[in-house]
């Protein structure tokens, strides 16, 4: 019986192993693996690669064994060809990147850049260490089509495997490989100019980098012995991609004390962590630096008690945001701007508003539908608690409103038609009534390049449900029994 087609209990899995390759609510909001997870069994039909991989449980629901690393080394390779149209080579005993991680990253430096409104005619990032994948470059390019990347690598066999990752999907155009000989090095621009890789003038909006975590082969397994759970996932990795002296945090520290070199050059050093001690210390390397500090709230979601971070380039910066539930962080600084001690808190670039209506959900949602209706918002689906959609362009400008005035004659469907036949962002509005005169509107936006744009759209949206009620954007909307 072929494994594929084998009845068995699917094994019990610990909330780790959910996390290597999942999803849920820690993934960042336009993560397209979030609370999506793959279906293995039509994967298993569209590749015979993962097939004998997929194992059925006696409910029939498909599954695989994360602790087989030819599995999870199949799986990752599927999930690039399918969703990123990729094909990648990930040698045996290297590394297997499990993609929705990955991805989260690149989201997540999509936000930073979009939020720190940087200017630069082109997006250029650098990834210290791309390993044998070539992982980021790979999925920033496939889903940022003029984002460019110089990839390091200090292993001449990662080196090589990268190289080909690269011309096998013909990025070669925009991935630049470079072998950096000198592992204390992390961010070696001039050796990129002197091997005429880059030029002086060249800026960067960003570098990134997963470091090796340990300092040691012994750190590794005394986290493996101080595990209660078996580990969840195998892990594949080389003693170059997992060891680096003094651990992550020398390797980070190394980075902070060069960056003092190319200062604005590169607009955001940005880094993930693998251990939770690791940030205290980095923190205090920046402070040393005399750094600001901005941090999210662990989910990438808004909070509260945290103030936004300021547009680039107003300070210098610390940014963290704990992405996942594992204790992985990243956080990313630029060293320009007035020189500040002090450590503020942020949220995370925002995806998420809310208001909250005069009324019960039926009355909010008929309201919501009406101004969606006449914005031209298409592909609407509507539930009692939730409305989701798409925007092909914008309607709700002034201009656009004045235009559409004018040309009384155009059906909305001619408007939509002559502006673009690409969506411009999708959203969702959720619904939820707190009593029968109250209910909270939460506006996330899940797709789309430009945060600025979905913002405007909210604002339209919200500035006109609440004239609905009467209330003048300006004036705070109290619930009822609240005073000011
Ligand atoms: C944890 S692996 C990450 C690989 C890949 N980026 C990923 O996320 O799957 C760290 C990588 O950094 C490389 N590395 C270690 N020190 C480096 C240095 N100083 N400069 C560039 N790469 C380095 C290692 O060889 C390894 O491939």
């Amino acid at each position: 019986m072929s494994n594929s087609t084998a009845l068995a209990s699917a094994p019990k899995r610990t909330r780790e192993q959910y996390v290597a390759i999942d999803l849920g609510e820690n993934m960042h909001e336009r993560n397209i693996y979030r609370n999506n997870r793959p279906d293995f069994k039509a994967l298993a039909e569209e590749f015979p690669s993962i097939k004998d991989f997929v194992h059925y449980s006696e409910n029939g629901s498909a599954y695989i064994d994360f602790k087989n690393a030819e599995a999870s080394r199949a799986l990752t390779q599927c999930l690039f060809k399918k969703d990123f149209n990729l094909d990648v080579e990930i040698p045996e005993n290297t590394l297997c990147p499990p993609i929705p991680n990955r991805l989260n990253y690149i989201l997540w430096i999509e936000d930073l850049l979009s939020e720190s409104h940087i200017k630069l005619t082109a997006v250029r990032g650098i990834d210290i260490g791309v390993g044998a994948s070539c992982v980021y470059p790979l999925l920033g390019c496939a889903t940022n089509k003029s984002w460019q990347f110089i990839g390091t690598e200090v292993d001449a066999e990662s080196v090589k495997s990268a190289r080909r990752n690269v011309n096998r999907n013909d990025l070669h155009g925009q991935i630049t490989i470079y072998h950096n000989r000198d592992r204390s090095r992390t961010l070696p621009l001039d050796k990129l100019e002197s091997e005429g890789i880059i030029s002086p003038n060249d800026e960067f909006a960003f570098s990134m980098c997963n470091p090796p975590f340990y300092g040691s082969s012994d750190e590794i397994q005394a986290g493996i012995d101080n595990k209660i759970d078996d580990p969840a996932a195998v892990c594949t990795g080389t003693e170059s991609e997992m060891i680096t002296e003094g651990g992550e945090v020398q390797f980070i520290t190394n980075m902070i004390e060069e960056s003092l070199k190319w200062k604005n050059r590169i607009k955001w050093y940005t880094t993930m962590i693998g251990k939770g001690e690791t940030l205290g210390k980095i923190r205090q390397k920046l402070m040393e630096n005399k750094a600001s500090a901005y941090c999210g709230n662990g989910k990438g979601k808004e909070d509260s008690n945290h103030a936004k971070p300021p547009d680039y380039p107003t300070d210098r910066q610390l940014y963290c945001d704990r992405i996942q539930s594992r204790p992985h962080e990243k956080f990313s600084y630029n060293k320009d701007g007035p020189v500040t001690k002090k450590i503020r808190l942020a949220q995370a670039p925002k995806s998420q508003f809310s208001t909250q209506l005069p009324c019960d959900a039926a009355k909010a949602q008929e309201d919501i539908l009406e101004i969606l209706n006449d914005l031209n918002a298409s592909q609407l689906a509507v539930t009692s608690e939730c409305i989701s959609g798409s925007m092909v362009s914008n309607t709700w400008s002034r201009k656009a409103r004045r235009q559409r005035a004018h040309n009384a004659n155009a059906t909305k469907k001619d408007d939509i038609a002559e502006v673009s036949a690409e969506i411009l962002f999708t959203f969702k509005f959720d619904i939820q009534e707190v009593d029968r005169d109250n209910t909270n509107v939460i506006a996330t936006w899940t797709k789309g390049k430009q945060r600025e744009v979905f913002e405007s759209f909210w604002n339209h949206v919200k500035k006109r449900i609440l004239q609905d009620f009467g209330i003048v954007q300006g004036d705070r909307y109290k619930p009822h029994g609240v005073d000011a």
